[in-house]
């Protein structure tokens, strides 16, 4: 029957494939073929319940490399350019990506993939620049620069680079590094990270044919652990990274360093809107701008270029997310490393701790390797849950998540990524009259169901989009009616609120008819990210300076007509 579908040509060679078990439904675009597979599905099952010599198994992942058919393609010479932080590791590769004919940069944060993008287009290679929320095309551009989430698995480059490949390991992304590592049809791919990161990607790169090349790195630049930890806070001096792990240890540290009158602090973290992090860390990198320390969180760790001196702990413990913890090894090292960036003012840094009891932990770290990764993060695709739908007809996708986290085949080198995120997205939209694949696109989507505002957010959206089929923005901020928070909540609420508006720039690049109002959304973020940064400037021990304040308003009344600042 299957056979005789696939001769009168119902059934695509892909599909065949599959049901033969000779290819894998990641060459299926089932978004664009959705009314064939219907019907093919109905006779597939039809099939399957009466033969016992069809054995495909949806719930199989243990070829995820069959997945990426032109990449299979080609033998692809891989390099790994692997060393401690700031050892030129980034450098490296994008010299590569610069010299190749066509290529793509993939990066773990938007911070990162914005200064590729910065970096390539000053050195007359044409970049576009493709985040789940923006897309910046440059005419003539064979190069891209994007967030790994984007990493597109379908075109061919001579070049692709992967920065961070240790991310792999992740317990939430590390399906989207796994995807991009298997999937990028590149001549040539450079993949940059932690040593740790080694045994397991060649191991995962076995099986694909392509040949693999490790190239080490050493430190440009000493980091030096020091011996006494730093005592009273007036031994900060300007260059100093005091690093905390909550927002509210944070702004008590901001306080205890600004009450003396010597230092003005930037901020770092993050749930800071991204821009607002890359601001504050240029008034800190600036030497004319009073603020010369900065206090942040683990956020400096991957993305930002800072002129740090030293970094000093406030803590070694942190809590993530189930638990008070003490650092790992390879948190330690990342967060350390940003001390003396090579070629910034700073060519040696020092790293220490608040407290003297917290030295042990660093000193054994600084130089100890990372733990070997062992594993590298899988998720199922669309088709994947597509084709399970069609088997349980009736089922939400809540609960053909949760079928694939218990019942999904693996090889020993995966585990399947932690979807708790994901599955409280499910069961909010299972409720709704959506289709599957919209289920899953909002499901992809950067919501944090933790963060109540932008749940309720999620949720409004996807209930106006299944009722309606368009969602329009209110405005919230217009012109006379702009506030800088005054309390910390007013301005946690705002972090929230940017993000909401973050969500529907990235729905609205993903359904493109049913969120039409792109452009307002972007100018309401902006104007948001602007209030949060006064407030962060409104901290500190004395005015912003009144030429600051000037181009501050004109650039808000540019964005939004007559406004009105809240008088100091
Ligand atoms: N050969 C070089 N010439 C000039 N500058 C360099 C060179 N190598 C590295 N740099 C500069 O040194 C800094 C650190 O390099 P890079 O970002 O490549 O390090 P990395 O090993 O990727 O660090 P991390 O692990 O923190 O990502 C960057 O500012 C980079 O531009
Ligand atoms: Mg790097």
């Amino acid at each position: 029957m299957v056979s005789w579908l696939f001769r009168r040509r119902v059934l695509s060679p892909a599909v065949w494939g599959i049901l033969q078990g000779k290819k894998d439904p990641s060459w299926l675009q089932l978004e664009q073929k959705t009314g064939c597979l219907n019907r093919v599905f109905v006779t597939v099952r039809q099939h399957t319940s009466t033969s016992r010599s069809n054995k495909f198994d949806v719930t199989d992942l243990t070829r995820p490399h069959t997945w990426y058919p032109t990449a299979r393609r080609k033998s692809r010479k891989v390099v790994l350019h692997v060393g401690p932080t700031n050892s030129g590791k980034t450098h490296g590769a994008l010299k590569q990506l610069q010299l190749s004919s066509s290529g793509i940069y993939c990066g773990p944060l938007r911070l990162l993939a914005w200064e590729v993008a910065k970096r390539l287009n000053k050195a007359k290679v044409p970049c576009d620049l493709i985040t789940g929320q923006e897309k910046d095309e440059v005419e003539g551009a064979k190069h891209k620069s994007v967030t790994v989430e984007m990493a597109d698995v379908t075109s061919e480059y001579h070049c692709a680079v992967i920065d961070e490949i240790q991310m792999l390991g992740c317990m939430t992304r590390g399906y989207s590094f796994t995807r991009a590592l298997l999937g990028l049809a590149a001549d040539e791919l450079h993949l940059c990270g932690d040593a740790a990161a080694v045994p397991l990607v060649q191991e995962l790169l076995k099986v694909t044919g392509d040949v693999v090349k490790v190239q080490y790195y050493d430190r440009l630049s000493p980091l030096v652990p020091l011996k006494v930890p730093l005592g009273p806070f007036k031994n900060i001096r300007t260059g100093d990274c005091i690093v905390a792990f909550s927002r509210y240890e944070i702004y008590k540290l901001k306080r205890y360093i600004e009450k003396d009158g010597k230092h003005l602090c930037s901020v770092v973290y993050g749930s800071l809107p991204p821009e607002t992090r890359t601001r504050q860390a240029t008034m800190f990198n600036d030497v004319n701008s009073e603020f010369d320390v900065l206090v942040s969180s683990d956020a400096i760790g991957m993305g930002l270029n800072l002129n740090i001196s030293r970094i000093i702990f406030s803590t070694m413990k942190k809590f993530d997310g189930i638990e008070m913890r003490e650092l790992i090894v390879p948190e330690i090292k990342q967060i350390a490393g940003r001390a003396g960036r090579y070629g910034s003012k700073y060519p040696v840094g020092e790293v220490t701790c608040i407290h003297a009891d917290d030295l042990p932990l660093l000193h054994s770290s600084i130089n100890a390797p990372s733990p070997i990764l062992e594993r590298a993060g899988l998720f199922p695709t669309f088709d994947l849950f597509f084709m399970y739908s069609r088997l349980r007809p009736g089922y939400g996708l809540q609960h053909i998540m949760e079928y694939f986290v218990e019942n999904a085949k693996l090889s020993d080198n995966y585990f399947i990524t932690d979807c708790e995120n994901l599955l409280k997205i499910a069961a909010v939209l299972d409720h709704l009259p959506l289709s599957l694949h919209d289920k899953y696109l909002f499901c992809m989507s950067p919501t944090e169901m933790d963060d109540e505002i932008v749940s309720q957010g999620l949720t409004q959206f996807a209930q106006n989009y299944a009722e309606r089929g368009i969602v329009h923005l209110r405005e919230i901020f217009t012109p006379g009616m702009l506030q800088v928070p005054e309390t910390h909540t007013k301005m946690k609420e705002l972090e929230s609120i940017h993000k909401v508006l973050d969500l529907y720039v990235w729905l609205s690049y993903r359904l493109e008819d049913a969120f039409p109002d792109r452009d307002m959304a972007a100018s309401q973020r902006e104007i948001c990210s602007m209030l949060i940064e006064e407030f962060l400037e409104r901290l500190g021990w004395q005015k912003p300076s009144h030429r600051k304040l000037l181009l501050r308003r004109s650039s808000m009344s540019q964005l939004s007509g007559e406004v009105q600042l809240n008088p100091r």
